[in-house]
């Protein structure tokens, strides 16, 4: 299924009519500019044309009060100074006779990118929008915003299509307090927001933005505020909010579809957000998304004003939901002091809602935090004199890497009589392995690896892994009569060769002796750096572990250690389900640009086709609800994770305590 794409130049036509420093910002250009790079990379001809549409008075209705629509409605007629006057009672937007209109095309895009999306008619899509929605309220406008766009569209959702759980990502730089005043006491909507806050310093300066407001009543836990009280936020900050608070939260809530507040002054570059995030790490936002709610995902434009980050950060992310491979993120960097402090504190004050933050630290004790606000301000006052002196420094960033797709997507190395399940091209070797290959196959502990379907195999393993290090095959499978010989030759002789770091996820019971990365004999502490055993109860049943283990160590830790290739080894008798099975290829791939390499023992192939499903690109179906969590076993996943992030910092959730 395909990626909708929604846009109508007619958005563009509204804008500040008056001298307004606040609203200056927000200019037709962002709409125009985002869409003609879409156009100029080739993206919006892969993606299914939706037209917008005008909500209707009755979908407005669904967030909005009558009397704030009726007023909105006058304003196409009024002159100049009405408009002004009626812009007045807001704050920080701007009325024009063509934005009532506009504001329903907003709205209306949100609807029909809803409609595309639940009938299944695309997988999932985008709307580029103006004017933006998540700042109004009920009966006001606020932050340029008029209609609220996703709220209506989750509504909506309900109503129309019957969805139990919406999840909404606002990863916008600003907070939408209009999203969680619509469903702060409303358990079905839950509404996820990262913005810069600067301790209720920056706009909208609201007490409600802060962590500590989780939702009310029956909503209690479904408000998730994750403030950054500090400017400068890069990718492994980002990163560490969405695999230890957002990603384990939303696969407990699993939703029933994903809408995301797609606003783009969270990347470096932007005047509003001041943040030094990098374009692509919106492919990778959207990536870790789109295995929730069966791949149902809306992203609705929402703010932006670098215009050249703006339209870079939307190619990124319409090129995810087409399902190209992502780009290599450059040496993510561990969570600063001050987001570990918001990481600390949000998981500190959710534990009590969701089972999956049940063993998170308590809250960091007040003095580490006022003593880094008194440090703060010093600094504050230091930069800001310098600042003065040097004016504002233009950010600069590289443009983000291309991300072509290899002409063969999957590939696959079967033993003679197994079927290759579709869309697979199954892997020939073309020619003899090379003498020095063979002897070192030969030499491989297990006989089998040195007749010659043994030999046949592992130089066809060869083939398949020097095709993905040039990126002529995206990823493969390969049925192998021995899984643990197959992974050690992998690793020992074909992985090294090939690329320069690979990561093993191996599931099911297995004791490897891996080389270090370094290929010199186990030092105690280097297995402990990378050989990191994680039990799960009750084989691979126990969902919650599973959650804990692949969001908690294994994506931070795989985003640190950065890979050129994946390889995944289903070991015999491993017990994992088909869904965590699937769910967990669909989420290696957002590593070494896609190139997985799974392992399965040849009476495993059973589970081929949910392989192959999830290697093409299939979404996940939704792991089970977690109805009833195992008896943990007190946190024993916690404590490796305590032990693992002296040496993998992208493992931290908490403040060093040491200052
Ligand atoms: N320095 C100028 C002060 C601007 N203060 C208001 C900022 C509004 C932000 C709007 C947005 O970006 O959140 C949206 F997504 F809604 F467009
Ligand atoms: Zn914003």
């Amino acid at each position: 299924m395909g990626t909708a794409l929604i846009y109508d130049e007619e958005m563009t036509k509204y804008k500040l009519l008056w001298v307004d420093p606040a609203c200056k910002i927000e200019v037709p250009e962002r709409l125009s500019v985002s869409y003609e790079a879409l156009v100029r990379t080739g993206l919006s001809d892969r993606c299914v044309s939706v037209p917008p549409r005008e909500a209707s008075d009755a979908e407005i209705l669904l967030v909005h009060s009558e009397e704030y629509l009726e007023g909105v409605k006058k304003t196409p007629h009024m002159t100049l100074e009405d408009l002004k006057e009626f812009t007045l009672q807001y704050g920080d937007v701007y009325f024009h006779p063509n934005i009532y209109h506009c504001a329903k095309l907003a709205a209306g895009s949100a609807l029909q990118l809803v409609d595309s999306v639940m009938t299944g008619k695309v997988r999932n899509g985008m709307a580029l929008v103006r004017p933006p929605g998540h700042h109004s309220m009920r009966s006001a406008a606020s932050g340029f915003c008029v209609f609220n766009n996703v709220a209506i569209a989750a509504r909506y959702a309900k109503q129309k299509h019957g969805a139990k759980r919406v999840l909404i990502v606002d990863w916008d730089i600003h907070h939408g307090q209009g999203v969680q005043y619509c469903f702060e006491d409303d358990p079905s909507v839950l509404y996820f927001s990262w913005h810069r806050y600067e301790h209720q310093e920056f706009w909208p300066n609201l007490r409600e933005s802060d962590y500590d407001c989780v939702g009310k009543g029956s909503g209690a836990g479904y408000n998730i505020n994750v403030p950054w009280n500090e400017v400068g936020m890069e990718n492994g900050d980002y990163l560490s909010v969405f695999c230890h608070v957002l990603l384990p939260v939303a696969y407990e809530f699993c939703p029933d579809l994903v809408l995301v507040c797609a606003g783009f002054d969270s990347a470096i570059g932007d005047p509003e957000g001041e943040m030094c995030a990098t374009p692509d790490i919106f492919a990778h936002l959207t990536h870790l998304l789109m295995n929730l709610a069966g791949g149902k995902l809306c992203a609705v434009l929402e703010g932006g004003y670098n215009l050249t980050s703006l339209a870079q950060s939307v190619c990124q992310t319409v090129q995810t939901l087409l399902g190209d491979p992502l780009p290599q993120l450059a040496n993510v960097r561990s969570p600063c002091e001050s987001a570990l402090e918001s990481l600390q504190c949000v998981r500190s004050v959710q534990r009590r809602y969701w089972s999956i933050l049940k063993h998170a630290a308590d809250s960091p004790t007040t003095d580490v935090s006022t003593k880094r606000i008194k440090l703060a301000k010093a600094e504050e006052e230091k930069a800001e004199t310098a600042e003065e002196e040097r004016g504002q420094e233009e950010k600069v960033w590289p443009e983000p890497a291309e991300r072509l797709r290899p002409p063969v997507c999957s590939a696959s190395v079967l033993p003679d009589d197994a079927a290759c399940p579709d869309g697979l091209k199954r892997l020939v070797s073309s020619k003899d392995p090379e003498p020095l290959l063979v002897s070192r196959i030969k030499n491989r502990s297990t006989e089998d690896a040195g007749d010659a379907d043994g030999v046949a195999t592992f130089s066809r393993l060869y083939t398949l892994i020097e095709k993905m290090r040039t990126n002529e095959i995206g990823n493969g499978v390969a049925l192998v009569p021995d899984v643990a010989a197959a992974m050690e030759c992998v690793v020992q002789d074909l992985g090294s060769d090939l690329v320069s770091r690979v990561l093993v996820v191996c599931v099911g019971k297995e004791e490897l002796n891996c080389a270090t990365a370094d290929g010199s004999e186990d030092k105690q502490e280097q297995k402990g750096k990378y050989y990191i055993p994680v039990c799960l109860k009750k084989g691979c049943a126990d969902t919650v572990g599973f959650i804990q283990a692949v969001f908690g160590l294994l994506l931070p830790l795989g985003y640190e250690y950065d890979p050129g290739l994946v390889l995944l080894v289903r070991m015999p008798g491993s017990g994992v389900g088909d869904c965590m099975w699937q769910q967990l290829i669909g989420l290696l791939k957002g590593f070494a640009k896609g190139h997985t390499l799974v392992l399965m023992q040849t009476n495993d192939g059973a589970c081929m086709d949910p392989t192959a499903s999830a290697l093409l690109g299939h979404p996940a179906p939704p792991l089970q609800e977690l109805l009833t969590p195992l008896p943990d076993d007190g946190g024993a996943l916690e404590r490796m994770r305590e032990r693992l992030q002296a040496h993998w910092k992208m493992l931290q959730t908490t403040v060093s305590s040491g200052n």
